[in-house]
């Protein structure tokens, strides 16, 4: 397995061969999630797997133009990603995904894509156009959630980060199911499926969604989750056969 983020690189053997492009939007994230690949124990170098891991950028539009510049970039080249993961901080929604967790999507959902009315929000899907979900392969969420304990269900991508209680409860009532909020899963997801490729999103919870307290967001304690669960990656791709794992193209 090679792993390349700005400044690692790791080289190990894989049970199945996987190539992974990880998009996160900031170097601190970035970096967390390399730490997990690169440690100085595993240097076999018969496997092929990958992990190339980016800060793509903060915010749906931008994370969208670098992971599908990465992804067109590897399939010229001839080696294609076989899946994408948006992953990074984020915020939790109380009680069910508390500060420190790590939530895996099992449902990414842009939350803000739509039409407010005077019946209230309309997305865009029931305006006509496009899509506003895309569902994870559910073997590989159920594999990756036993192994690092982290939480399912969904998370939305917003562009504008939720700032009072009021939101907050809005966005529940209209997502029932969510757990997090973050600013580019859905960027990452409509590029991985523009290639036809299956995405994941990870998330460690750094401060709970509502009214705003920046100063109180414990990006640490979320970085030091990250690192953790991806750490627990690796073995569940290896047996990861994304042929027995269909997911919406
Ligand atoms: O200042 C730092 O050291 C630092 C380190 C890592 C990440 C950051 C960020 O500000 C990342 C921004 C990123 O985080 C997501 N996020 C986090 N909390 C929320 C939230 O409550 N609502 C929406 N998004 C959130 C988001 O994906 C941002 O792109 C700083």
């Amino acid at each position: 397995m090679v792993v390349q983020a700005e400044e690692g690189r790791l080289i190990t053997s894989a049970a199945r061969a996987f190539r992974v492009l990880v998009a996160t939007a900031v170097p601190a994230e970035r970096d967390a999630v390399a730490r997990a690949f690169t440690t100085d124990s595993t240097t076999d170098v018969t496997g092929d797997s990958t992990v190339d891991v980016i800060a793509a950028g903060v915010g749906p539009a931008l994370a969208a133009a670098s992971t599908a510049t990465a992804l067109t970039t590897a399939a010229l080249k001839g080696t294609p990603y076989t899946l994408v993961v948006s992953a990074g901080i984020a915020g939790g929604f109380q009680p069910e995904a508390p500060v420190g967790s790590l939530v895996v999507a099992d449902e990414i959902t842009a939350a803000d894509l739509g039409a407010e009315t005077a019946d209230g929000f309309v997305p865009v899907t029931e305006l006509g156009f496009g899509t506003v979900t895309h569902r994870p392969p559910k073997s590989l969420v159920r594999d990756l959630t036993a192994a690092t304990g982290a939480r399912t269900g969904a998370v939305l991508t917003v562009s504008t980060v939720t700032g009072t209680a009021a939101r907050a409860a809005e966005l529940r009532a209209r997502h029932p199911r969510a757990l997090a909020e973050a600013m580019e899963g859905f960027g990452v997801a409509e590029a991985a499926a523009s290639h036809g490729v299956p995405v994941l999103e990870v998330r460690a919870v750094s401060n709970p969604v509502g009214p705003r307290d920046r100063a109180a967001w414990r990006i640490g304690d979320a970085l030091a989750a990250l690192t953790e669960g991806f750490g627990k990656f690796a073995p569940v791709l290896e047996s990861w056969n994304p042929y027995d794992d269909p997911h919406d193209r």
